[in-house]
């Protein structure tokens, strides 16, 4: 993972995106000069220049410069960074307690069904998320955005999953978040949850769904789909 935007995007730079934004920039590739950004954000033209520059650098613009001026779209992550804004003021504001997560399908080890069908946890499953899941987790591989959006989560409250043992060995802990998961095509699938075992095989790129239904069949999933997950708190 890319700590770029972490070390160069600062508040100075999030204005400037939210600036592009609002202009049009999350619509495809539009027309700026560094002195028209320069001019709305008062600062002089060489500033305005450096934080295009720290935003392309941390990948939340794309940018092509022609004589009189440069194109410029908002990534995926771009949006993302945005997204992060908006969430932290619905919370000021709404009490809102949500965090969007982006990633694409991927496959995982094949260890998820083991792990989930275990009674030690399926009783679990059943009695605090009132269902049964489909044996296997779903993994979602993080934009670099996402994954630094993750730690967001600690604030919210989670549906604790105990660690137990057998005759021959220990289980570990899990935590489970209500999350809803959108295709790029706009289906929704509502009543899934992230669960984060505390021993695991991935990395914080990577987070699992679990859901009463197969979610590739209900969305028609394929690797390497886009899916945005909202996570909320324990209803
Ligand atoms: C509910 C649950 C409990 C788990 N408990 C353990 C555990 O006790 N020890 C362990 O090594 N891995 C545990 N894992 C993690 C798996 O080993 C693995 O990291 C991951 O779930 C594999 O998923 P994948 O097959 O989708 O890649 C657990 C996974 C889940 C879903
Ligand atoms: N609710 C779920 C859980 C798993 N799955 C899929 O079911 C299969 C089995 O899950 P798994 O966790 O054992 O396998 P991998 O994620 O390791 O590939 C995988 O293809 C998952 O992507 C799903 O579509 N919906
Ligand atoms: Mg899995």
């Amino acid at each position: 993972m890319s700590n770029a935007a972490s070390i160069a995007v600062g508040h100075d730079e999030l204005a400037v995106l939210k600036l592009l934004a609002l202009d049009g920039g999350t619509g495809g590739e539009m027309k700026v000069s560094c002195a028209d950004v320069a001019e709305q954000v008062d600062a002089s033209t060489q500033t305005a220049s450096r934080r295009l520059q720290r935003l392309d650098d941390a990948g939340y613009v794309e940018r092509e410069t022609v004589t009189d001026g440069q194109w410029i779209a908002i990534t995926d992550d771009g949006e993302q960074a945005l997204r992060a804004e908006y969430e932290d003021y619905r919370r000021i504001f709404e009490g809102a307690s949500s965090v969007e997560l982006a990633g694409t399908v991927t496959g995982g080890m094949g260890e998820g069904r083991h792990y989930i069908s275990l009674p030690g946890y399926m009783r679990q499953f059943e009695e605090r998320l009132d269902y049964a899941p489909f044996e296997g987790t779903l993994n979602v591989d993080l934009t670099d955005a996402s994954v630094r959006r993750r730690s967001a989560l600690e604030s919210l409250e989670p549906v604790p999953i105990d660690g137990w043992e057998d005759e021959e060995r220990t289980y570990g802990p899990a935590i489970c978040y209500p999350a809803t998961i959108a295709t790029a095509d706009g289906q929704r699938y509502e009543g899934a949850h992230l669960i984060t075992p505390e021993r695991t095989h991935h990395d914080e790129d990577q987070i699992e769904l679990i859901a009463p239904d197969r979610l590739r069949d209900e969305l028609g999933l394929e690797d390497d789909e886009q899916v945005t997950v909202t996570v909320e708190e324990r209803r």
